[in-house]
């Protein structure tokens, strides 16, 4: 997160740490819980990393300091990638990850509600996108969960930005036109959470952006409202 600030314990209890472990292990993207036994993060962080075995899953964590080799995760059942996922850049970026196991809810890890396809198109405007990820393009995984709020932008004002890609009803943009705050590399697959009538929604996954917190280019984030059904489908 660019421009963000550190969160505080419990603040964002659904967001999870995504890491591949091969030879070392890393944290590659971010995720939301959903159920006891489902994690929603973008189609685009399994590019190349297919395998269900070499992924973990850590909840109910503020810090990256906090893992090592005694921290419990989740191992991965099943990953389930949206059948017409291609690029980030095409849309589609949306994937269920199944955990091999329930998990119990605590203050720490509990599921976010997710907006209903009637709910596409409630104006929300107090929307947080969270991670670990590069606080500057040419940065790094941040140790301590950054936040940041960001005001959405419509359809017409992002795809004005955005000429050489098709922004539809499938996204969500996000930004300031001053830039300076926005979500980047390493926070792809983590939520973009909105505050509505005092409930916390899973508005967005964060996908794409041309950079971090340019100027006039905002986020661009996969709109859950829009696969809420898929999303039943593949859960239950
Ligand atoms: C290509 C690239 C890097 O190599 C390093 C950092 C950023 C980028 C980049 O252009 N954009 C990005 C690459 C990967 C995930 C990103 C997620 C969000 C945003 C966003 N602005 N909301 C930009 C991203």
């Amino acid at each position: 997160i660019v421009g963000g600030t550190d969160s505080s314990p419990g603040e964002w209890p659904w967001q999870v740490s995504l890491q591949v472990k091969l030879t070392t292990q890393k944290h590659l993207c971010g995720g939301s819980i959903i159920s006891d036994r489902w994690i929603l993060t973008a189609a685009h962080c399994t590019d190349g990393y297919e395998s269900p075995n070499i992924w973990r899953v850590y909840t109910g964590i503020l810090k990256q300091s906090e893992i090592n080799e005694d921290t419990p995760f989740f191992r991965v059942q099943d990953i389930v990638i949206h059948p017409q996922y291609v690029i980030a850049e095409t849309g589609y970026d949306i994937a269920l990850m199944k955990l091999d196991k329930p998990m119990n809810f605590t203050d720490f890890q509990q599921p976010i509600c997710l907006p209903s396809k009637e709910e596409a198109n409630t104006v929300y405007t107090s929307c947080w996108v969270i991670g670990w990820g590069y606080a500057k393009e040419r940065g790094q995984i941040t140790d301590i969960l950054q936040k940041a709020n960001i005001p959405l932008v419509s359809k017409e004002e992002c795809q004005s930005r955005y000429q050489e890609q098709t922004i539809n009803n499938k996204v969500i943009c996000a930004g300031y036109k001053e830039g300076g705050k926005d979500a980047c590399k390493g926070d792809s697959g983590g939520p973009l959470s909105c505050k509505h009538e005092q409930i916390w929604y899973l508005v967005g996954i964060t996908s794409w952006g041309e950079g971090c917190a340019r100027p006039e280019l905002p986020g661009v984030y996969t709109k859950v409202a829009e696969y809420a059904e898929w999303i039943l489908e593949k859960t239950t």
